[in-house]
């Protein structure tokens, strides 16, 4: 049995990051789970300070493993004045809503806030419809900090037929990024029209049909550009990816009443990072206590998808370009995203006879 205890951790990481920023600590025998949170001050070198934390409680006595995971919230680019046109209320004027042609559903996968494990959520969720049978894309629409090609291992440059880009066929589903139209080397600083422009390019001018399920991975938050994009495609319903934490506040609410506002439907919440499964004995700790995100999603009157474990392979799987559901398919981890996503193809109706 350890004796180790959150505050000898808390201590060890004190050298290296503020005491406020830590925002959960699990401990299961001498496994430990740490969730850090920046609020809008993440730190420009994160790797870099994950790997400290990492070490510092490492090198304690009584440690097999440490997984930290930062949900440090991206400050949402500022709308530079005189950058987009807005409406007689202060919001931008709604665009009219783009079908894709061949595309039976658009499904939006969005948070409140970053760094809660979106695009993580989404190219698994996507992986994990595919292996329903379903024709699946993804779009990551996140212009201002686009992953999907990280996480799908995507190297190649998107080509163009008849006047068409091609998405790129990667773990057999249909991929675009802006990251692949853009050097993601250069800091995106886009004013609201030129940001809409590189939407309705993805959603128009990229060959995706036929398609039972397209994917849209959506910038974080639910300012004016999360707005204006929800506008832009007809969707047949959203996913919020949420962290317990989160959930308890205010940030999935203002993620289901953007959706709520412009009448797409909600397919549920995600509570994403909600237990720690031990990787040595398998046994599962609730790091916020058990059930209160189905409570919580019951109260906000959204369907409650499922919980993703916090887990070092899921990190470990995404940054190699090879998700869980596709690396570890018969994993627990694996079968967390697979339940979510029969409950989305459920409320799509979408799985062929
Ligand atoms: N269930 C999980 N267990 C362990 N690590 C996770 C889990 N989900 C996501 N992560 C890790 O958390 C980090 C943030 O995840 P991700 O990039 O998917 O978040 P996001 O909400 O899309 O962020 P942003 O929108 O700010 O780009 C990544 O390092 C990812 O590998």
């Amino acid at each position: 049995m350890s004796d180790l205890s959150e505050s000898a951790i808390r201590s060890a990481l004190s050298d290296v990051i503020r005491g406020d920023a830590i925002s959960a600590i699990v401990i299961d025998d001498g496994s430990v789970g740490i969730v850090l949170d920046f609020g809008s001050d993440k730190p420009a070198d994160a790797g870099a300070v994950r790997a400290r934390a990492e070490a510092a409680v490492k090198g304690m006595p009584g440690v097999s493993s440490v997984n930290v995971v930062m949900t440090a919230a991206k400050a949402p680019p500022a709308m530079p004045s005189g950058g987009m046109k807005l409406g007689a209320h202060g919001t931008p004027p709604p665009p009219k809503p783009t079908t894709i042609p061949g595309v039976r559903h658009v499904v939006a996968v969005a948070s409140g806030k970053g760094g809660v494990g979106k695009s993580t959520t989404s190219v698994n969720l996507a992986l994990a419809l595919r292996d329903l049978g379903l024709s699946v894309g993804i779009l990551d629409a996140d212009i201002f900090g686009p992953s999907l090609p990280m996480l799908l291992g995507i190297n190649e440059k998107p080509s163009l037929k008849d006047g068409m880009i091609q998405p790129i066929l990667s773990h057999g589903v249909k991929a675009m990024s802006i990251g692949l139209l853009i050097d993601i080397d250069q800091p995106v600083v886009w004013r609201g029209p030129r940001v809409m422009g590189a939407t309705q390019q993805l959603l128009k001018e990229v060959a995706w049909g036929p398609l039972d399920v397209l994917i849209v991975d959506m910038p974080p938050g639910t300012g004016d550009v999360q707005l204006t994009m929800v506008q832009q495609a007809t969707l047949s319903g959203a996913v919020i990816v949420s962290t317990p934490q989160d959930l308890a506040l205010i940030d999935a609410r203002k993620g289901l009443a953007m959706f709520r506002k412009v009448n797409v439907p909600i397919l549920g919440i995600v509570e994403n990072m909600s237990s720690y499964l031990c990787p040595a004995c398998g046994h599962e700790a609730h790091i916020f206590g058990h059930g209160g995100a189905a409570e919580a999603a019951s109260e906000l009157d959204a369907p409650f998808l499922g919980g993703i474990p916090l887990d070092m392979k899921i990190r470990l799987s995404a940054d190699e370009g090879n998700p869980i559901v596709e690396s570890a398919p018969d994993s627990p981890e694996a079968a967390a995203y697979r339940r979510i996503a029969k409950a989305v193809a459920a409320s799509l109706n979408a799985v062929p006879a």
